[in-house]
């Protein structure tokens, strides 16, 4: 079994360059399935979700070319299959972004149920919603969902929450809808925008994208494309604190700074010297990091994919910190691995008090999800002695050569293979 070990570094100095995020390229890839001309994609981060999103593309009769590193080139004119394979889709919560192209090249999509990260229930009730205002039945049973139509029809949906995934999903069939649809309460994440500008780029008319109103006027065909991912702010947000906590000195490189004001805003709260660039953001962490405070929200919010590498800085910071989880319902479980390395927080319901400012001790811990195993790591850079971090799928979903990342700036990490 592969496990990643981390030893206490000392502080983390040098510069690191951001991979394309996760969060864009498996929406993007999704809706590749649109297209009926080449589209080449750039940028593409080597993780995991990106594969079983191919084989997903593949299984659909989709044609998938891995090219250079981080390049894709994906035809998907023939698809000729609606129904995915229960074994991709139990893998991974993004899996159900293909059912937004696939209604609309097909008319038709049958999927189980999404896995992925076990972070709260992760309903999907606004993604059928959608569906439903843009004239398609949806038929649900246990664990599988068909939906069909025959006529594609704009429509006005509002979402009662700003979802990402329900926000993407619906934009994905209504650009081959007839006419217009316009989704109110929309997201308003980066990885919404740079999917809209994909659409764009293979024909689709959308506006608005970025604001909580987005416009979709539909069109008959779509064409090919070439693309660039975004970088990605999470796991740029992370090195960033990885420089912090370690009261180092680290350039993160390739980020677009204006995705990252929460986290710069609560880095510099907390006494580090945060220095913007146009694609860079330099953080040099304070000797003696303050207690800060976080609530998760929609974007432009406080990302709730960087409060468990929050609460991991926190237990640095002096004084008692409060971190409110206001997107998912239970996503604290790294909180309990962290007490296994003597940090002292309390958890009730959706709020966790940090005491910091107290030397955390290496343990063996588990990656509960994706996020929770960034935080392990980044705990474990400051504890004493060694942190043995298991379950480490998870962080493979979403952190591409993370070890090496890390080793880059001077972290004592790797990789290894332990019987158990
Ligand atoms: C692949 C991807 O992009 N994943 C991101 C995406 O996940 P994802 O798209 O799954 O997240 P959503 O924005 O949909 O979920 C946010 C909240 O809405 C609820 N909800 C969602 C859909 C629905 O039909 N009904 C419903 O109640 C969820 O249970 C959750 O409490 O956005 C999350 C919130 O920023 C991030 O943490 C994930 O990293
Ligand atoms: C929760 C996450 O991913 P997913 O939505 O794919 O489970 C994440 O990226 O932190």
């Amino acid at each position: 079994m592969e496990k990643i070990q981390v030893t206490s570094s000392g502080p983390l100095r040098g510069k690191v360059r951001v991979s394309g995020a996760k969060n864009a390229a498996l929406p993007i890839i999704a809706a590749s399935l649109l297209g009926t001309e080449d589209i080449y994609l750039e940028e593409v981060p080597d993780l995991k979700d990106v594969k079983i999103m191919c084989q997903v593309l593949e299984s659909l009769g989709a044609d998938v070319q891995p090219l250079g590193p981080g390049e894709l080139k994906i035809n998907a004119s023939k698809i000729n299959n609606y129904k995915t394979k229960y074994e991709l889709m139990s893998k991974m919560r993004a899996s159900f972004l293909v059912m937004g192209p696939l209604l609309g090249r097909l008319g038709r999509t049958e999927n189980s149920l999404p896995g992925g990260c076990n972070i709260g229930s992760r309903p999907i009730d606004l993604h059928l919603k959608g569906f439903r205002a843009l004239g398609v039945e949806v038929e649900e049973d246990i664990g599988n969902v068909l939906a069909y139509t025959d006529h594609l029809q704009g429509g006005r949906i509002y979402l009662d929450f700003p979802s990402v995934g329900a926000t993407e999903n619906i934009m994905m069939a209504a650009v081959l809808a007839e006419g217009e649809t316009i989704i109110d309460n929309a997201a308003m994440e980066p990885e919404i925008v740079d999917l809209a500008s994909f659409l764009g780029k293979l024909g689709a008319r959308v506006t608005g994208a970025g604001t909580s109103t987005i416009r979709i006027r539909g069109v008959k065909e779509l064409g090919g494309t070439k693309h660039s991912i975004i970088p990605d702010r999470i796991e740029a947000g992370t090195l960033m604190v990885a420089g912090a906590i370690t009261g180092g000195d680290v350039l993160v490189e390739n980020i677009i700074p204006s995705h990252m004001k929460p986290i710069i805003a609560k880095l510099q709260e907390a006494g580090c010297l945060v220095e913007e660039f146009d694609d860079a953001v330099r953080v040099k962490g304070g000797q003696d990091l303050k207690a800060i405070n976080i609530k998760t929200l929609p974007y432009p919010g406080f990302p709730t994919d960087m409060q468990a590498q929050f609460i991991a800085l926190m237990t640095q910071c002096k004084g008692t910190s409060t971190a409110i989880e206001t997107v998912f319902e239970n996503r604290f479980m790294h909180v309990d691995e962290l007490k296994k390395m003597k940090a002292d927080i309390s958890v009730d319901e959706r709020v966790a008090m940090i005491s910091g400012g107290k030397k955390l001790k290496g343990a063996k811990v588990n990656a509960t999800d994706l996020r929770a195993g960034a935080a392990l790591i980044l705990a474990g850079l400051v504890a004493d002695g060694v942190t043995e971090v298991g379950e480490i799928y998870h962080i493979d979903r979403g952190y591409e050569n993370i070890e090496e990342k890390f080793r880059s700036l001077g972290a004592n990490i790797q990789r290894v293979q332990v019987d158990q």
